[in-house]
């Protein structure tokens, strides 16, 4: 069903293989009369880059993505199909959606029961195990896309849908609780800076670690109370104490892509402490040392995206102004000059990608 005029092909950028290089190419678009029920085609405004889409190019991970695979999980657009015999669609023909990381899952197992959903064994995932959102339309699922609000920017939206809700997810879920010290490693990334923000919003004192004087000035503009440059410092521990209380922060979220983020964080935490397992590392292990995680109570929890519902709440924080993503826009045919800073380390915030 569609009243859209929609063309055969459009621009995509295409990994073709785990590891080559990107290529931008013309590729076909889902064909409305071709969508099964359920399915919708989203014309993209906008997507943001993810360290993921990284991560699944290079296949650094224990499952691989698809190949050829169209990646990108941040975008925003408009529905201009919907699959025919589609039953109960929540959303309409016209309506500006979000793609997330999870595309699609049941909705009916125990784990979408208990909102899990981002776990389901039937979840699909943008970018990864379907195409995504480096392209001008993305085919996707009537009950997995998220409305934008009315008075939020699609490019302003568009990294929320990624970054913004698991790093809101994360806090929410790290005990700390308002006026405790929450560390950040990677708080001048994509993920760190709208952490540092939905922290300070709950109330939080933000300790933030990253390196250089971009993400150090970024990150205090928007609220961290106190900064640590990982690249400095002669001890890490010491430091992060030193800078709450003397006792540690109540909580982490490590958002770094890197496994060195992680190694000290037992050390440096206060009794009773959480540790948020955010950052994905290529082919990486948690080294806790376990006699101080135990007489320290620390808890360790990973901490996948989010739900339906932690998206609406993330967006709807976004929308009052209360958490703004710092972004550069740029074409798509910057996608692979992008991976190569995010390799380097070098953007501080988000590039998002301008698809009309
Ligand atoms: N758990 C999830 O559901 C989920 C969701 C989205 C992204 N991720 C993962 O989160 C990670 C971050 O993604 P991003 O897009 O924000 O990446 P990014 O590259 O924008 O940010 C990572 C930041 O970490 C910093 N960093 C590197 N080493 C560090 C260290 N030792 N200490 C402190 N900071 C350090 C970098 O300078 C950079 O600013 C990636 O691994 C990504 O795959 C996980
Ligand atoms: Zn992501
Ligand atoms: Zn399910």
């Amino acid at each position: 069903m569609s009243t859209y005029t929609i063309p055969k092909t459009m621009k995509a950028a295409v990994v073709p293989a785990t590891g080559a290089d990107l290529q931008i190419t013309e590729v076909p678009v889902p064909q409305p009369e071709t969508l099964k029920p359920g399915e919708c085609l989203v014309k993209l405004d906008c997507t943001g880059v993810c360290h993921t889409d990284l991560h699944a190019a290079k296949g650094d991970w224990p499952i691989p993505a698809k190949t050829p695979l169209i990646g990108g999980h941040e975008g925003v657009g408009v529905v201009v199909a919907i699959g025919a015999h589609t039953q109960d669609s929540p959303i309409k023909l016209g309506d500006r959606v979000g793609i997330k990381w999870l595309a699609d899952s049941c909705l009916d197992c125990e784990l979408c029961r208990k909102g899990l959903e981002q776990s389901c064994l039937k979840g699909r995932y943008s970018g990864f195990t379907v195409d995504g959102t480096f392209s001008q339309y993305v085919l996707s699922y009537v009950r997995h896309v998220t409305p934008i609000p009315e008075n939020l920017g699609s490019a302003e939206a568009a990294s929320i849908l990624c970054a913004g809700v698991t790093v809101y997810r994360a806090i929410k879920y790290s005990n700390a609780r308002i006026g405790d010290w929450i560390v950040l490693p990677g708080a001048g990334g994509g993920l760190g800076h709208l952490a540092v923000q939905y922290a300070v919003a709950m109330g939080l004192r933000v300790l933030a670690v990253d390196t250089g004087a971009d993400k150090r000035d970024l990150v205090l503009k928007l609220g961290a109370e106190k900064w640590i440059d990982f690249r400095e410092t002669k001890d890490l521990v010491k430091d992060i104490q030193a800078a709450t209380d003397g006792l540690g922060p109540h909580a982490a979220v490590i958002t770094a892509a890197t496994s060195t983020a992680y190694e000290q964080a037992v050390d440096y935490l206060r009794p009773g402490g959480t540790i948020m397992v955010v950052g994905l590392p290529a082919r990486a292990s948690l080294n806790a040392d376990i006699f101080f995680t135990v007489t320290k109570s620390i808890s360790i929890l990973g901490s996948y995206v989010g739900n339906r519902q932690d998206a609406r709440e993330a967006l709807d924080i976004a929308a009052r102004g209360k958490v703004k993503c710092t972004f550069q826009l740029k074409p798509l045919s910057a996608l692979e000059e992008t991976y190569h800073a995010l390799e380097a380390g070098t953007v501080a915030g988000r590039i998002v990608l301008d698809m009309q």
